[in-house]
Order: structure tokens, then C-alpha cells, then sequence
């Protein structure tokens, strides 16, 4: 028709409250990610970051505000209808079963009714993203190190051909080398056409991989910017670089 319509955010957190009980955690909380984009949310221990994750993926629902996805309000979406629309939470503490082998995880993360192709060419895709997981699909999750596990656990992601990712800190707890290949991972991730919301504590190497990114403090986005911008602030380098 000719028109230009103005492009949309793929995911639009608009004046977001929450409370757990009396203890309000997140304030009037705003964000966006364009599609194609890596955004990092950073902040201290209890920032509000988790908290802002599960609201947007139906793991908890705002007590005000409204979340968008793609186009759709999804604020009170349940977690497997985010899913099902492709937005797909990678948590903390990686909810592994650790009885089941790789080739299992991915089994339960495909959506049903993919055909066989597209489901071979999902594997592919996670095998040149992570490729030391493809000659261990028989074995056991939880015999696995916790690197690993971190794999499975993104990897599971990408087996549900995610439109965009909700990364809750995938690197705590790993040692630095570690941390660093999956910080790799995640920045080829997102080349590859994935969005991705990144949360880390790990702001310097968050920055270094992201486009831009929004400070999340006491429940309250108080910077946001271009990375590149913010690992000059001086508000920046002082409360999360120890600089
Ligand atoms: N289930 C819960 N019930 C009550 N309070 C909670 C619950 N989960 C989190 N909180 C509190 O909400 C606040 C925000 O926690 P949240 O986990 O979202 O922060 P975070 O920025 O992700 O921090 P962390 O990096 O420690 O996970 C904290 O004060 C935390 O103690």
C-alpha cells in the first residue's frame, strides 16, 4: 500500500509492578528489544532481574503493566503459551532432569508437529553452536559438569526454535574460560538471527557481547543505553565493574 508502518519492538515491557506480598520488587519497569537484537539487563544480587524474567514469560504474571510480544499482549500469558508463540526462558538454575540423556532433553523441548527436516536442521544448528554435546546425546544430564549442563540447557532452548531467548545468568557459577565460551556461544546465538535478553551480574563481558542494555536496580531501571555507551559511564564501571 505504500504506507510505512513504524517498526515494532519484538518485546515491549511496559510500566511493569510486581510484589511478592508487601515486598515490591519491580517499579514501573520499561524495556524493549528490537528483533535481532542482544539486549543485557544488569544489575546487583536481588535487583529484580529473575523476577522481570518470569513476569515476561508467564512464570508470573505483573501486578500492573503490560508486556508485548510480537505484536500480542502476552501479560497474562501462562509460560507454555509464551513458549508455543517462541519466546523461550532458559532459568537460573536450569531445570535439568538429571535422569535424562541429551537426546531426551531435546526430545520433550521440540514442538510437536515439526517435520523431521526442520527438526534435523534445529540439531545441526545447536551441534555448530555447542559442538562437544553432539557425540554425548546418550549420556546422562546429571552426570555432566555444570558447563555442560549450562549447554544442555540453552541448547534445550534452541530445540524449541526460539524467536528470542530469555537468558537468566548463564554463566554463574562457571569458571572463567567457561564463562567465556558461553558468552561466545550466546553472541553466535544471537548472529544467527535469535534475540536474546541476556541477564547477567557479569556486566563487563555482558556488555562486551551485547547491543545495548538496561541497569536494573532496586526494582528500578535507572540507566540504559548503547554497550558501548555504558561501559563508559562512570555510574557503570563504579557499581558493577569495581573500576
Ligand atoms: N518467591 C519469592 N518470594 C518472596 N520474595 C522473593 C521471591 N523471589 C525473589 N524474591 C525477592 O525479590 C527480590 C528480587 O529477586 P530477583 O531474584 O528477581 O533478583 P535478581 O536481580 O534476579 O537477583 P539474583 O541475581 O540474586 O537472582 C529479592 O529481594 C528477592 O529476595
Amino acid at each position: 500500500m505504500g504506507e510505512t508502518t513504524a517498526r515494532e519492538p519484538l518485546l515491549a515491557v511496559e510500566g511493569v509492578d510486581f510484589s511478592y506480598g508487601r515486598a515490591r520488587v519491580l517499579r514501573d519497569v520499561s524495556l524493549s528489544v528490537e528483533p535481532g537484537e542482544l539486549v543485557a539487563l544488569l544489575g546487583s544480587n536481588g535487583a529484580g532481574k529473575t523476577t522481570l524474567l518470569e513476569n515476561v514469560s508467564g512464570l508470573s504474571t505483573p501486578d500492573s503493566g503490560a508486556i508485548r510480544f510480537d505484536g500480542e499482549d502476552v501479560t497474562s500469558l501462562a509460560a507454555n503459551e509464551t513458549w508455543e508463540r517462541g519466546l523461550v526462558h532458559v532459568p537460573e538454575d536450569r531445570k535439568l532432569f538429571p535422569e535424562m540423556t541429551i537426546a531426551e532433553t531435546f526430545a520433550i523441548a521440540t514442538p510437536r508437529g515439526l517435520d523431521d527436516d526442520t527438526v534435523s536442521s534445529l540439531r545441526e544448528r545447536v551441534f555448530e553452536i555447542f559442538p562437544d554435546l553432539e557425540s554425548r546425546l546418550d549420556q546422562r544430564v546429571g552426570t555432566m559438569s555444570g558447563g555442560q549442563q549450562q549447554m544442555v540447557s540453552m541448547s534445550r532452548g534452541l530445540m524449541s526454535d526460539p524467536d528470542m531467548l530469555l537468558l537468566d545468568e548463564p554463566t554463574l557459577g562457571l569458571a572463567p574460560d567457561l564463562a567465556a565460551d558461553i558468552l561466545d556461544a550466546i553472541g553466535r546465538i544471537n548472529e544467527a538471527g535469535t534475540t536474546v535478553l541476556l541477564v547477567s551480574q557479569q556486566a563487563l563481558s555482558a556488555l562486551d557481547i551485547a547491543d545495548r542494555a538496561y541497569v536494573l536496580d532496586n526494582g528500578e531501571v535507572t540507566l540504559s543505553g548503547p554497550a558501548t555507551e555504558l561501559k563508559r559511564s562512570d555510574e557503570v564501571r563504579e557499581a558493577y565493574l569495581g573500576m
